[in-house]
């Protein structure tokens, strides 16, 4: 548990509800709580790494992607960037795994900054309450998936990010990521990319079926392998964490430009609340309080608007292709500390 308060008084200059820091120590003090109740985001993510552990043994890392099931199902790894520009992580914050559909996230904040506001005619924003890759709405809703956090959802934004970037859809996601982490070593793990591919039956039944309605601008195949690039890009919790901030400054990207309008921002926050962690975005809502995007490497980005982004890892997986571990500790995060959006 961690202390409340700190025993001696320390002073947070500025107005209340802004982020303060106390001039004795400089750490954040928490908005509307005591003036010496700080935010220790280190102490934070020892709380959130303690939960983590606990649940060791439970959950599967994910095997239909032959690639994916080498990885050690107990890693794990959590950071927080906040806007301040300061970094913290615990575990193995900087151990890079596949990000998986974490890149969803990524290609729909890149073809809304790029005016593909279109894609809305192509695809919802309304919670699936299917498994992320499930077939049977497409055949109902006639090829307009829900939204574009499930598969056949992102399928779609990739094909418009590929239109709408020349032909270099899951280049744009890598450079993007690179950029906004500051880390230009980070790549696409061919791999994991080409595992994907040779075990992707379902995924091209959910490609073949959105064509089929004419939903596809771009070949199936192409699509498909653009998908599977930007899924098997290899990133940290750190870079992620990093990346996630464009988010958390409503829309700022690191240099200070602005890649999305803070309505933009507010939107894209607001249908990964919902969608973001596909059948279980309730319990996720209920549990962590954070609009958040998960991938079956394991990694869950969730955002704290306004002030930071947070990324946890932990291969094992539950039924609904979350991991266990960073739910868990994403859930001791923010019911320790009550930052949440709630
Ligand atoms: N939920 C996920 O992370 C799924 C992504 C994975 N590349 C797939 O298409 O199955």
């Amino acid at each position: 548990m961690l202390p409340a308060v700190a025993a001696d008084v320390r002073r947070f200059p500025g107005p209340p509800g802004a982020n303060r820091r106390c001039t004795a120590c400089g750490a954040l003090a928490l908005a509307g709580r005591p003036e010496n109740d700080h935010v220790d985001y280190q102490e934070l993510l020892d709380a959130a790494t303690a939960a983590a552990r606990r649940t060791r043994g439970t959950g599967h890392v994910a095997d239909y992607i032959p690639a994916l099931a080498r990885v050690d199902p107990d890693a794990f790894g959590m950071a927080i960037a906040t806007v301040e520009g300061d970094v913290y992580g615990a575990g193995e914050w900087e151990q890079p795994f596949s990000i998986q559909s974490v890149s969803k996230l990524l290609t729909l904040t890149l073809v809304l900054a790029q005016g593909g506001d279109d894609v809305w005619q192509r695809v919802g924003r309304e919670p699936s309450g299917n498994p992320f890759n499930s077939l049977v709405q497409l055949e109902t809703e006639h090829g307009i998936p829900r939204n574009p956090f499930i598969n056949a959802g992102a399928v779609v934004v990739t094909d418009r990010l590929h239109s709408l970037t020349g032909g270099h859809a899951a280049e744009a996601v890598l450079d993007f990521v690179r950029t906004e982490s500051g880390n230009p070593d980070l790549a696409i793990d061919p791999e994991v990319a080409a595992s994907e591919a040779e075990h992707g039956h379902r995924n091209a039944a959910l490609a073949h079926f959105i064509a089929s309605h004419g939903n596809l601008v771009n070949s199936v195949e192409t699509v498909l392998t653009e998908y599977y690039a930007h899924c098997a890009i290899a990133a940290s919790c750190r870079d992620l964490a990093q990346t996630g901030l464009v988010l958390a400054r409503h829309g700022l990207r690191v240099d200070g430009s602005r890649l999305l309008s803070r309505s933009e921002a507010k939107r894209i926050n607001a249908i990964l609340l919902t969608c973001g962690t596909y059948d279980a975005a309730g319990e996720f809502a209920y549990r962590v309080g954070l609009p958040g995007k998960s991938g079956v490497g394991g990694g869950i980005l969730a955002i704290l608007p306004g002030q930071a982004a947070i990324c946890a890892w932990g291969p094992a997986l539950d039924p609904a292709g979350n991991s266990v571990a960073a739910v868990a500790a994403l859930d001791a995060f923010t019911t320790l500390s009550g930052l949440s959006i709630f």
